[in-house]
């Protein structure tokens, strides 16, 4: 059971480090090393976050186990259905905890925190009880040509224990994007959270603990990736599965680590999304949708617009409309309510998307609206914020419109046919997402559908149906998750078929 003083997320004294710990088996344990966690805001130590070792995640994978064997394994869908509305209850009694978790790893704006990560955590657990509880199995009278009768039907079982490795951009809401199907499926799981944002996942780790989850069911291990604590847990023999978020080369090395045991994977992966701007949009909601699928979360979203092409017509004056935009986000602390964007996760990151700025600037951009590094005083500056960025000047031949910076940044180029636009959005090995702006909406679905991405927007972008499959496809990812594709993925199926 838990007490106050054996939880270590309780909000910290002002200016001493929280004390980050794993959870293993119901308890909060040290790990055998540890690393600082920094606030992206001003470059402050904020937390101590104790490293698991092999050891640890040997307990936390056989805590697992154990879960699995006992009475979770054996627990009826409609009382697993019962308690995930009980933990998106539990979330929202805990929100505004929650909300400083991930505001005090990331920095991001504290309405973002509260309208998109902490709000979709509750939704997740909510639209997975209904998906669960909902869900009906594949059954068929077989009748053959010989006479022979027979019942089939499919029964679905749990993976097991479930490894979910998780990215820092939005972290409680990818983390519960995928806690929550793997637990309605009746799998117990090891999280492993990123480096950079160990906060809310050893939260709600507290959080599912208060709300009924058996002591291990769900584990927390803190760590790096390569020799650390990921690469130990999806190597080990004792995980049935692994749900990963992050980049595709990380998915690369993941696969790699299963591939002895053939375990299934399921990988939402980078992308490098693009956008087609027909004449025929309204320009001024493309302008301010475009402002949003470029700049939101700092660009640090996985399905944020990075190129844009746009019908030659109003190229100038969606260029002009965009700059502008991107030259009106307010950057600043996160508590204040005026605040629009955040720093980027760290200095780390903030060089990776600086080094692309420099390449498009030799590769011939010309930059529209930022291109480097904001001065905001305020002790902001020891901070690893950025500058919202756009690129003219450049094609599909330059590599900064064909990697993905994963920053505030997008690149505008100009085309002049419907299927100029196509060739040019699909030029990518990537397939995440594409958004279309037209009015012509039989052109809109036409276009949309040709995209070759896992998801395609059409006059908005980011608009979710939780039961609609997400995913991507090439360097993107392996797989759907979302309403029944999660469990899909989540589950086995046994079929059964009794001769009648
Ligand atoms: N497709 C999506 O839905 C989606 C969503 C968010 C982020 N992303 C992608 O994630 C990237 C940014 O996030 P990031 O920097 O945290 O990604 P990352 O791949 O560096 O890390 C993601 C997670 O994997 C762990 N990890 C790293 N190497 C590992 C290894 N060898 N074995 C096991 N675990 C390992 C990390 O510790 C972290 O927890 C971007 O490329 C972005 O496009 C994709
Ligand atoms: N998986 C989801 C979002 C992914 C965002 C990537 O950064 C979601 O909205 O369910």
């Amino acid at each position: 059971a838990l007490t106050s003083q054996t939880t270590t997320t309780a909000p910290p004294a002002s200016g001493t480090p929280r004390d980050i710990r794993n959870f293993i088996g119901g308890d909060f344990v040290d790990g055998v090393a540890g690393f600082d966690k920094i606030d992206p805001v001003d470059g402050a130590v904020i937390g101590r976050v104790h490293e698991a070792g092999r050891h640890e995640v040997d307990r936390a994978v056989a805590a697992a186990r154990a879960a699995f064997d006992g009475p979770w394994g054996r627990m009826s869908v409609g009382d697993r259905a019962t308690l995930l509305r009980r933990i998106a209850d539990a979330i929202e009694r805990r929100f505004d905890d929650l909300v400083a978790a991930e505001v005090g790893d990331t920095g991001k704006p504290e309405t973002l925190a509260r309208d998109l990560d902490v709000a979709r955590a509750a939704m997740n657990f909510r639209s997975f009880a209904d998906t669960v509880a909902s869900t009906g199995l594949d059954s068929f009278l077989t009748e053959l040509a010989d006479g022979r009768r027979a019942l089939n039907y499919a029964i679905r079982k749990p993976l097991g224990v479930v490894a979910i490795i998780v990215p820092w951009n939005l972290p409680l809401l990818l983390l519960t994007w995928k806690l929550a199907p793997a637990l309605a499926s009746g799998n117990t799981v090891v999280i492993k959270p990123s480096e950079e944002t160990p906060s809310s996942a050893t939260l709600l780790a507290e959080i599912l603990s208060e709300a009924g989850v058996p002591d291990g069911v769900v584990n927390v291990v803190h760590g790096f990736g390569e020799d650390s604590a990921g690469a130990f847990l999806t190597g080990h023999p004792g995980i049935d599965g692994v749900t990963f978020t992050g980049e595709t080369s990380t998915g690369s090395a993941i696969m790699r680590a299963v591939a002895p045991r053939v375990r299934p994977v399921s990988f939402e992966l980078g992308g490098k999304n693009a956008a087609v701007v027909f004449a025929d949009a309204d320009l001024d909601a493309a302008i301010a949708g475009l402002a949003r699928s470029t700049y939101l979360n700092t660009g640090q979203v996985c399905l944020c617009t990075e190129r844009i092409y746009v019908e030659r017509p109003i190229f100038d004056e969606m260029a002009a409309g965009l700059a502008e935009q991107a030259r009106r986000l307010r950057l600043g602390r996160p508590e204040n309510p005026a605040t629009t964007t955040g720093p980027l996760i760290s200095q780390a990151h903030r060089a990776k998307v600086l080094s692309y700025f420099d390449l498009a600037r030799e590769e011939g951009a010309t930059v529209l609206a930022g291109g480097g590094v904001p001065t905001l005083g305020d002790g902001l500056d020891g901070g690893s914020w950025i500058e919202p960025t756009l690129w003219s000047g450049l094609d599909n031949s330059n590599r900064a419109v064909r990697e993905e910076v994963f920053g505030p940044v997008a690149a505008i180029i100009p085309f002049d046919t419907e299927a100029e636009a196509i060739a040019l959005a699909n030029d990518t090995d990537y397939g995440l997402a594409a958004v279309t702006w037209t009015s012509d909406l039989t052109r809109g679905h036409r276009v949309a559908q040709r995209m070759r991405t896992g998801m395609s927007w059409v006059n908005t972008w980011y608009l979710r149906d939780l039961r609609s499959p997400f995913g991507g496809m090439g360097l993107s990812g392996i797989g759907r998750e979302g309403g029944h594709h999660s469990l899909e993925f989540y589950t086995e199926p046994t079929n059964v078929c009794v001769q009648l």
